[in-house]
C-alpha cells in the first residue's frame, strides 16, 4: 500500500524523537495566517561549490543546511450524542480534537554533523475526536537534533503575493463577521418577537381570546458577496451534524460570531504589537528567529520552533441554556510554516590553522586518540575533525601511545631541535601497545580540553579560493589558534604570512577586526625530523647532514624572529594583550617528537582562557548585582519620598 509522503515521514521519523504528549494548548493558532508556499531561496554559488567537492570525495558531512518546517494541523472535534438504553436523546458527548504536533529544536553532542535531517520536516496532524467524549490523538511532535554549535536563522521574504493573499484573506474575514452580525441581530430580532408573542398568546388564551398566529420578519438582506464569504469561512471552521440546518439559529450564530471576533482581533494584534506565544518560544513576530547554540539544551525543555495547530473544540462545548443540544463543533487550527538555515560552527579550544599538507592531521593524531586521515597530498581533510587531550596526573597524555608521551622531563622550551631517535619498529610499536602503562591504574586525569584539526587553507582562500571560505567558519569557534607550518618547506615565513593574511582578510570580512589574530597563540614548526635525516649522526661525520641541520637551524631562526616581529606589531597595535606572547615549538608530528613540549604549551593556553572566561563571568555576575543594588536604593527612594 502506498503512503502518503513515504520519505519524507520515514526520515523525519528516523532522525527524530518523540516527545511525551503531555500538553495543553491553551491558545488558538491563526487560521491559515503563515505562509505556506515558500520559495526556494538562492542559494550562495559558493555553499554549492564546496558542498559539491566535498560530496565527491563521498563525505557525508554537512555543515550548512536549509529546510522547511511545518507543525501539524489541529484535529477536528467531534459532533455526537450519547446514546443508551431508556435514554433516547442523550446529551451531546462529542470529544475535542487533537492538537497538531509541535517542531522542537535540541542542541545536541551526540550528533556531529545536518547529514541526518531531511529537507522538510512535519509535526503530524492532530486526530478527530470522536462520540462518547473521546478525545483525537494528539499529532506527533517532532524534535530536530543539531550539534552544539549550530546557528539557525529563520529565513523571510517579502513575498508580494503573499502578502496580497493575507489582505484577501483578512477582507474575506471581515465580510463574514460583517454578514454574521446582521444574521445574529435578525435572529435574536425574531426570537424577542416570539418570546413576546407567546407570552401575549398565553395571556390571551387565558382570557379566551384568539390570538392572531405568530408574523415572521421579513429577511434583512445581506449582500451577496458578504453571504458567500460567510458560507466559505463557515466551512473551514465548523463540523455540523448531518442534515442540520444551522444557518439561522441563535445559538449557533453567536458561537460563530464570536468565534470570528476573535480571529478578526487576532489577526489584527498580530500585525502591529508583540506577542508571545507560547512559553519556550523566544522571538517575537517581527523579528526572524536567531539562535546560536553554544551549549547542548537540556532534554527536559528543547526549542519550540513552532506550535501545533489547536485543536476543535467538540459539541459540549456549545451546550447552553438556550441550546440544549448544538449540532455543530469547530475544527481545527492550521500548523505553521518556517523556513530556517543551519549552520554549524564546531570548534574545540584550540584550532589548528595550517596550509595543506602542513601535517595538521597527523598532529592531532599524536595529540589526541582522535584519526583523521592523513595523506601526502593537498585537501586531505575536508571537514574539521575534533580531538581531545586528556593529561593525566602522572604527567602523561593521551593520545600517542609510547613511553616518550611524558611532559615530565621538559624543562623548558628547547631553542633548537635535531631529530635524534629512528621511527620504532613494528615490534616496538606492538611490544608498547599491549604492555599497559604501569601508573596507568593510579593516574588521574588533570586537565582535558578539545583539539580542531581544520582544513587546509590556501592563499586567497578569504576570497573564496580553492575550496573556499567555508572552512574558516569553524576557526571562529576556537578561542584560541595555532598556526602549523611546515619548517621543511621553502619559505615557512612566506606561508605564516599568508595564513595570518587570510585570517585577517575572514576577519574583516565577518566583521570580526583583529579578533583571530590575536587568538592566535603559538606556532608549530612541523616536520623538523627531516632536518637530520631522522639518524643519530654525528654532525662533524657527515657534512651534507650539517648543512640539513644548520638550514633547519636557519629556518627555525628565521621564523621565531618574524613571530618576534608580529607580536610587537600587534601589541602595538591593541590586538594581542602584551601577555600573550606567541610560541614556537618546533616538533616533528610524524614520529611524534617534542610533542610534550607542545602539550605543555597548550595545557598553559587553555589554562589561561578558561581563567579569562571565569573572571569575565564573575564580572559580568557583579555588574549585575551593582545594577540591581543601584536600582532597589532608587526604588526605596522613591518609596520614601510617598
Ligand atoms: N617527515 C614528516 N612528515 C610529516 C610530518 N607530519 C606530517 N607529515 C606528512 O605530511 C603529509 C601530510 O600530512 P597531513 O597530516 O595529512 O597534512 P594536513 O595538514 O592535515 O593536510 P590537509 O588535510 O590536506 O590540509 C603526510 O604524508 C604526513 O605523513 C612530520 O612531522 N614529519
Ligand atoms: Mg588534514
Amino acid at each position: 500500500m502506498l503512503v502518503a509522503r513515504p520519505f519524507f515521514r520515514r526520515t523525519a521519523q528516523e532522525c527524530t524523537c518523540r516527545l511525551s504528549p503531555s500538553r495543553y494548548y491553551a491558545t488558538a493558532a491563526p487560521i491559515a495566517s503563515t505562509s505556506k508556499e515558500l520559495l526556494e531561496p538562492a542559494k550562495t554559488k559558493q555553499t554549492r561549490k564546496s558542498d559539491w567537492k566535498r560530496r565527491q570525495e563521498g563525505s557525508n558531512f554537512v555543515d550548512t543546511l536549509s529546510l522547511n518546517i511545518h507543525s501539524g494541523k489541529g484535529g477536528a472535534g467531534g459532533v455526537a450524542f450519547h446514546r443508551e438504553k431508556f435514554m433516547a436523546k442523550g446529551p451531546p458527548s462529542g470529544g475535542p480534537g487533537g492538537a497538531g504536533g509541535s517542531v522542537y529544536l535540541i542542541a545536541s553532542p551526540s550528533v556531529t554533523s545536518l547529514s541526518h535531517l531531511p529537507r522538510t520536516i512535519r509535526g503530524g496532524p492532530g486526530q478527530p475526536g470522536g462520540g462518547s467524549w473521546l478525545g483525537g490523538k494528539r499529532g506527533e511532535d517532532m524534535v530536530i537534533r543539531v550539534p552544539v554549535g549550530t546557528v539557525v536563522k529563520e529565513v523571510r521574504w517579502e513575498i508580494p503575493s503573499e502578502i496580497e493573499r493575507e489582505a484577501a484573506e483578512r477582507e474575506e474575514l471581515e465580510w463574514a463577521w460583517d454578514a454574521s452580525k446582521i444574521r445574529l441581530a435578525e435572529a435574536e430580532r425574531r426570537d424577542r418577537r416570539w418570546t413576546a408573542w407567546k407570552k401575549k398568546k398565553e395571556i390571551a388564551e387565558k382570557e379566551g381570546e384568539i390570538w392572531e398566529p405568530f408574523e415572521e420578519l421579513d429577511e434583512v438582506e445581506v449582500e451577496e458577496h458578504k453571504q458567500q464569504a460567510l458560507e466559505r469561512v463557515r466551512k473551514q471552521l465548523f463540523v455540523m451534524y448531518p442534515l442540520a440546518d444551522l444557518a439561522s439559529h441563535p445559538s449557533f450564530l453567536y458561537s460563530e460570531h464570536q468565534l470570528l471576533s476573535k480571529l478578526l482581533s487576532r489577526q489584527a494584534a498580530t500585525t502591529g504589537k508583540k506577542t508571545r506565544r507560547r512559553k519556550t518560544r523566544i522571538v517575537t513576530e517581527e523579528e526572524p528567529l536567531f539562535l546560536d547554540l553554544t551549549k547542548p539544551t537540556p532534554l527536559s525543555d528543547p526549542i519550540l520552533l513552532l506550535s501545533g495547530g489547536q485543536p476543535g473544540l467538540g459539541n459540549p462545548t456549545f451546550q447552553s441554556a438556550d441550546d440544549r443540544s448544538p449540532k455543530y463543533a469547530t475544527k481545527g487550527g492550521d500548523g505553521e510554516s518556517m523556513r530556517l538555515e543551519f549552520e554549524v560552527k564546531a570548534g574545540g579550544e584550540v584550532g589548528l590553522v595550517g596550509m595543506p599538507n602542513a601535517g595538521k592531521s597527523t598532529l592531532l593524531r599524536a595529540l589526541t586518540s582522535s584519526t583523521p586521515r592523513v595523506a601526502s597530498y593537498a585537501f586531505t581533510t575536508l571537514n574539521p575533525h575534533h580531538g581531545t587531550c586528556v593529561l593525566y596526573s602522572d604527567n602523561t597524555f593521551s593520545g600517542p601511545r609510547s613511553p616518550t608521551a611524558s611532559i615530565s622531563d621538559t624543562s623548558s622550551l628547547p631553542e633548537t631541535f635535531s631529530a635524534t631517535s629512528q621511527l620504532p619498529s613494528r615490534a616496538e610499536r606492538r611490544a608498547n601497545s599491549t604492555v599497559p602503562s604501569p601508573a596507568a591504574t593510579e593516574r588521574t586525569e588533570v586537565l582535558r580540553f578539545t583539539i580542531t584539526d581544520n582544513p587546509g587553507l590556501v592563499p586567497q582562500s578569504s576570497l573564496n579560493v580553492g575550496l573556499g571560505y567555508a572552512f574558516l567558519r569553524h576557526v571562529e569557534r576556537c578561542s584560541a589558534l595555532v598556526y602549523v607550518v611546515d619548517l621543511s618547506s621553502a619559505d615557512p615565513v612566506q606561508a605564516l604570512e599568508s595564513l595570518r593574511t587570510e585570517l585577517r582578510e575572514y576577519a574583516r570580512m565577518k566583521g570580526l577586526d583583529g579578533e583571530l589574530e590575536g587568538r592566535i597563540r603559538g606556532v608549530v614548526a612541523n616536520k623538523a625530523d627531516l632536518f637530520g635525516e631522522g639518524r643519530e649522526v654525528d654532525a662533524d661525520e657527515d657534512p651534507a647532514m650539517r648543512a640539513s641541520a644548520e638550514e633547519g637551524q636557519r629556518k627555525l631562526g628565521e621564523l621565531m624572529a618574524y613571530v618576534r616581529g608580529v607580536e610587537k606589531e600587534e601589541i602595538e597595535q591593541g590586538i594581542r594583550k602584551a601577555e600573550d606572547s606567541i610560541w614556537v615549538v618546533p616538533l616533528s608530528a610524524k614520529r611524534r617528537e617534542n610533542v610534550e613540549v607542545l602539550v605543555k604549551q597548550l595545557a598553559e593556553t587553555v589554562k589561561l582562557e578558561r581563567r579569562r572566561v571565569q573572571e569575565a563571568e564573575e564580572e559580568a555576575e557583579r555588574l549585575l548585582e551593582e545594577e540591581r543594588e543601584a536600582a532597589l536604593a532608587k526604588l526605596e527612594g522613591l518609596r520614601s519620598r510617598r
